[in-house]
C-alpha cells in the first residue's frame, strides 16, 4: 500500500512563453506518472489557473485506477499547468503548447506516456502538442487522442467520456427493467464531457434540464433539444456567458452563482470540476429525488457528500468506471490506426459501449465477490476500486519491490 500511493515519478518544470504583446510569462508545468505497473501511462493534460502539483497527484491516481479497470493493460498519469487558455489567441495558444512540449517530450512515448484531452485542453492543444512532440523527437510516432480525424485517429476521442457517462447509465437501468427515456437530468458543466452527455441524452429520449459554468448555473424546464443544444455550443464558441441562452428561450432561467443540484430529476451528471458537489449539494440532490449519480469530473463528491448519497440510497457510478469512455477511445484509436481499417462512427461507437459494458460487469463482479448486494447504492464504487486495486496489487507483487 505504501509504494501504491507513491507515485512512480513527477516532473516539475518551468514553462516560459511570450504573448502577442512580445511580453514574456512563465507557468509551471506538470506530469505525474503515478503507476506504470499494468502498462505504459494514459492520461489527460490540463490547462486551467487551479491546476498545480496535488491537483495533478489525484488526477494520476485516480487514472491508475481507471485505466487498472478498463479493458485495457495500461498505467495512469496526468498533468497540466497553471496556464489558462481562456482569452488567449491561436497564437499564444500555440506559443504555450510548444514550451510546455519542449521540456514534457522526453518523458513521453506509446510504451512510456501519452496524454489525453482534459479539463482546458481539446483539440487545438492536442494539435499544437503533438506538433511539438513529432518535431523534437523527429518522427510521427504514437500519436495523442483527442486529435482531428483529417490527420489521425477517430473523430470520438472528445465525444467518447461524455457519451460513455450515458452508456454507462443505460446499464445500470437496464440492470433494473428501466431505461433512460423520460427521465429528467440535471448536467453541470458546459465543457466537452458536459455537452456530449447532453447530446447522447437526447439520443436516448431522456430530458436534460440543466447546464453550468464557474459562474452559476441555466435551467431550462422545458428540457433541450438537439436545436438547443447547437445553440448551447455557438454560445460557448463564441465564449458568451450561458445566461444569453434566457434571452432566446424567455422560460429558462440562469442563477448566478448556485450549482444544479436543487433542480427536480432522476439522474445527475457531475462533469464540472472536483468536489463540486458538498454536503449541502449533495443534502439538495437527495432533496430534488435523485436516485442515481453518475460521476463525469474526476472525485466530485466530497466525503460529506459520499456519506450524504450513501444513507440516501443514491446510486452512485465512481468516475473510475463511468468515465473510462477517453481511456477507451484512446486504445480504440491505436488498435485503428495501427490496423489502417476505415471504422465508421457507428462501428467506433459499438467498441465504446461494449468496452464501457466491460467495465461495467468487473465492477459489478468484484462487488458481489466481496459480499456486496448486486442493488446496493455503493456497490459500483467498491466493485470498481476492489477490482483496479487487485490488479495493481497483484502486478507490484509480481514485480517485486521496484
Ligand atoms: N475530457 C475528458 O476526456 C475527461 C475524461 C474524464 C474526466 N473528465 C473530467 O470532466 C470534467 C470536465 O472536463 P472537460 O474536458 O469537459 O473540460 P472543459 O474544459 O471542456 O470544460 C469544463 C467545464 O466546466 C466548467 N467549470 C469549470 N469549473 C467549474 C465550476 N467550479 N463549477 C461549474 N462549472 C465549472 C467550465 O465552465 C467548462 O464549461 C473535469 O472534471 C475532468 O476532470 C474529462
Amino acid at each position: 500500500m505504501e509504494r501504491l500511493l507513491e507515485p512512480e515519478r513527477m516532473i516539475l518544470f518551468r514553462v516560459p512563453w511570450v504573448d502577442d504583446k512580445g511580453e514574456m510569462h512563465v507557468n509551471r508545468g506538470y506530469r505525474v506518472q503515478f503507476n506504470q505497473t499494468l502498462g505504459p501511462c494514459r492520461g489527460g493534460i490540463r490547462f486551467h489557473p487551479s491546476m498545480n502539483l496535488s491537483v495533478s497527484k489525484f488526477l494520476s491516481f485516480s487514472q491508475t485506477f481507471k485505466n487498472a479497470l478498463s479493458p485495457y493493460k495500461l498505467g495512469g498519469a496526468a498533468g497540466g499547468s497553471d496556464f489558462d487558455p481562456k482569452g488567449k489567441s491561436d497564437n499564444e495558444v500555440m506559443r504555450f503548447c510548444q514550451s510546455y512540449m519542449s521540456e514534457l517530450y522526453r518523458y513521453l512515448g506509446p510504451d512510456q506516456d501519452l496524454p489525453s484531452e482534459e479539463m482546458g485542453v481539446g483539440t487545438r492543444e492536442m494539435g499544437y502538442l503533438f506538433g511539438q512532440y513529432k518535431r523534437l523527437i523527429g518522427h510521427f510516432q504514437g500519436s495523442f487522442t483527442g486529435p482531428r480525424i483529417f490527420w489521425s485517429g477517430s473523430s470520438l476521442r472528445t465525444e467518447a467520456t461524455g457519451y460513455g457517462l450515458v452508456f454507462f447509465a443505460q446499464l445500470m437501468l437496464a440492470d433494473m427493467n428501466k431505461e433512460l427515456k423520460g427521465l429528467r437530468c440535471t448536467v453541470s458543466g458546459s465543457g466537452k464531457v458536459a455537452m456530449h452527455v447532453l447530446e447522447k441524452l437526447l439520443a436516448y429520449g431522456a430530458v436534460p434540464i440543466t447546464v453550468s459554468d464557474s459562474k452559476g448555473y441555466l435551467v431550462d424546464e422545458d428540457g433541450f433539444d438537439y436545436v438547443k443544444v447547437s445553440f448551447l455550443r455557438d454560445i460557448k464558441a463564441q465564449h458568451r456567458s450561458l445566461r444569453d441562452y434566457s434571452k432566446t428561450y424567455a422560460r429558462s432561467k440562469y442563477y448566478d452563482e448556485a450549482k444544479p443540484w436543487n433542480e427536480r430529476c432522476d439522474v445527475a451528471f457531475p462533469c464540472a470540476s472536483q468536489n463540486e458537489i458538498d454536503q449541502t449539494d449533495a443534502v439538495n440532490l437527495v432533496n430534488s429525488s435523485c436516485h442515481i449519480l453518475i460521476e463525469g469530473s474526476n472525485m466530485p463528491c466530497t466525503p460529506e457528500a459520499v456519506e450524504v448519497l450513501r444513507k440516501a440510497n443514491v446510486l452512485v457510478a465512481p468516475a473510475i468506471a463511468a468515465g473510462a469512455g477517453g481511456v477507451a477511445a484512446g486504445e480504440l484509436e491505436l488498435t485503428h490506426e495501427c490496423n489502417a481499417m476505415n471504422w465508421s462512427p457507428e462501428d467506433f461507437e459499438t467498441k465504446l459501449q461494449e468496452a464501457l459494458k466491460q467495465t461495467y460487469q468487473r465492477a459489478l463482479k468484484a462487488a458481489v465477490d466481496f459480499g456486496y448486494q448486486k442493488e446496493s447504492p455503493d456497490a459500483l464504487v467498491h466493485g470498481a476500486t476492489i477490482a483496479a486495486f487487485l490488479s495493481i496489487a497483484q502486478g507490484m507483487a509480481d514485480q517485486g519491490c521496484v
